[in-house]
């Protein structure tokens, strides 16, 4: 950290009384981890350390047994966390006035760590701003309340209330329904003030508790710093209130899913939005950036549906809502994975739909923008965009982890832009994942298969 930041770090503590600070890392799923440390310490240069073993564990707390991975990394490496004085946020429900700061991993050597997430993403806007193009996002993030529920194997509820009646499911933008939880969001909404988390709107979506997030356009590490914040922030409050917000990507199997919808868009040296041509239309520049993603999201899909559940979002079915099954394009047309809403040129963007609230931000980030890259800078043409329902066009994404997985590793491209060491150690958490799932007997086995084979 620069002089000037370091000064600046210490005055705002000053300001604030900061007495203590929380070092906070992002893992493969999202989670902030990290260490907490006295403000004085911090202020003296104090920097925590922590393995480079969080970035290839399990969701369930274990380690992949997998040889590639003591191949390439044989030692728990320790890694030194270093600010971004771009990421400092108030900790609002703190008793003692603390910071919580997102820190980037470096080895002891200045090497930066590729296995963090946010090194993912900020090695992709390094090939972005070599050739002058300044991406923009604005992530929207759907999630559920639901009663708080100790037992795993019980099917979750949303709350009681009249967002939570079966029949008034599936009736989108409700306010009445966003009232109802008007106590959680007051709260939500002051956390996010103080800790200036830009949220724009909240909506109550398809689903029974259902709601979603919208947050401003602006620059991509900035915007999944502010969603890992925000789900950490919203979780806190929910529980505040006795209840539990969850941005698993189908938590329950008769409501639709959660997504993480990416809106993307493209600014050049000028200022101006490279995805609209100078009549006001489609560039060919944006043209090929669908076209890339197009063509390489069926590998991606590991960041956008990392787990055995974000699948079961993407399946068609009476109760998936407008979750999408495959990578068409269109203008204002909800039934494809890749939404061009209409409006005036400076505001010309794809939305990628495919992501599920599960996802990791920078990951989803770093890989959608891999992919735009790839199709820009191979000139890659889209398909002819879809207009009416793209439903009828068919799944031609992988429909569970398993293949996705498969894609992913038959894809070097991806691999290149993303690193090498990232994608395998990727590979193989999410393979320990899936295995660690397989082994489980679940009790729809138990109900159909006990006594009748
Ligand atoms: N607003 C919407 O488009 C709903 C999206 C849907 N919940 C999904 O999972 O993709």
């Amino acid at each position: 950290m620069s002089n000037s930041a370091s000064h600046e770090l210490s005055e705002w503590f000053k300001q604030h009384g900061i007495t203590e600070v929380e070092c906070l890392v992002s893992d493969l799923t999202g989670i902030l981890k990290g260490k907490i440390m006295p403000a004085s310490k911090y202020l003296n240069g104090g920097r925590p350390r922590l393995p480079d073993s969080i970035f290839i564990q399990t969701v369930t707390g274990g380690y992949p047994d997998d040889e590639d991975i003591r191949f390439w990394n044989p030692a728990e490496l320790d890694m030194q966390l270093i600010p971004d004085p771009n990421a400092v946020y108030l900790v609002p429900w703190a008793d003692d006035p603390t910071a919580q700061i997102i820190h980037d991993c470096y080895y002891l050597t200045g090497e930066p760590v590729e296995l963090s997430p946010r090194s993912v993403l900020k090695r992709v806007l390094e090939l972005y701003k070599a050739r002058g193009w300044k991406p923009v996002v604005a992530p929207e993030v759907e999630f559920y309340l639901v009663k708080t529920n100790t037992d795993s194997d019980y099917p979750l509820e949303p709350p009681i209330g009249r967002t939570g009646r079966q029949e008034s499911s599936r009736q989108s933008f409700s306010i009445d329904a966003v009232n109802e939880f008007d106590p959680l969001f007051e709260e939500m909404y002051d956390y996010c003030e103080a800790m200036d988390l830009d949220i724009d709107t909240l909506i109550h979506e398809e689903g029974a508790g259902q709601m979603e997030v919208n947050f401003q356009h602006g620059d991509p590490l900035m915007l999944a710093d502010q969603v890992v914040m925000f789900k950490r922030t919203l979780r806190e409050t929910a529980l505040r209130h006795g209840m539990y917000a969850t941005f698993m990507a189908k938590p329950m199997a008769n409501e639709p899913g959660s997504s993480m919808h990416i809106h993307q868009s493209l600014i050049g040296d000028s200022g101006t939005n490279l995805f609209a041509g100078e009549d006001g239309q489609a560039s060919r520049l944006f043209h090929h950036y669908i076209g890339g993603l197009q063509q390489y999201l069926p590998a991606a899909m590991p960041f956008f549906a990392p787990n055995v559940n974000s699948y079961r979002r993407l399946m068609r079915s009476e109760t998936s809502g407008s979750a999408p099954v495959n990578t068409e394009w269109g203008y204002d047309n909800r039934t494809v994975g890749l939404r061009v809403p209409v409006g005036a040129p400076e505001a010309m963007r794809v939305e990628n739909r495919l992501g599920g609230a599960d996802a990791n931000p920078y990951l989803a980030m770093a890989a959608s923008l891999a992919c735009g890259y790839l199709g820009m800078i191979s000139q890659l043409d889209p398909r002819p965009p879809m207009v009416g329902s793209a439903w009828s066009a068919g799944n031609k994404l992988p429909d569970d982890i398993g293949p996705a997985l498969d894609a992913l590793r038959e894809c070097p491209a991806l691999s290149d832009l993303l690193g090498e060491r990232f994608v395998n150690s990727y590979l193989a958490v999410k393979r320990a994942e899936h295995t660690a799932y397989f082994r489980v007997i679940s009790s729809w086995e138990r109900e159909h298969l006990l006594l009748r084979v």
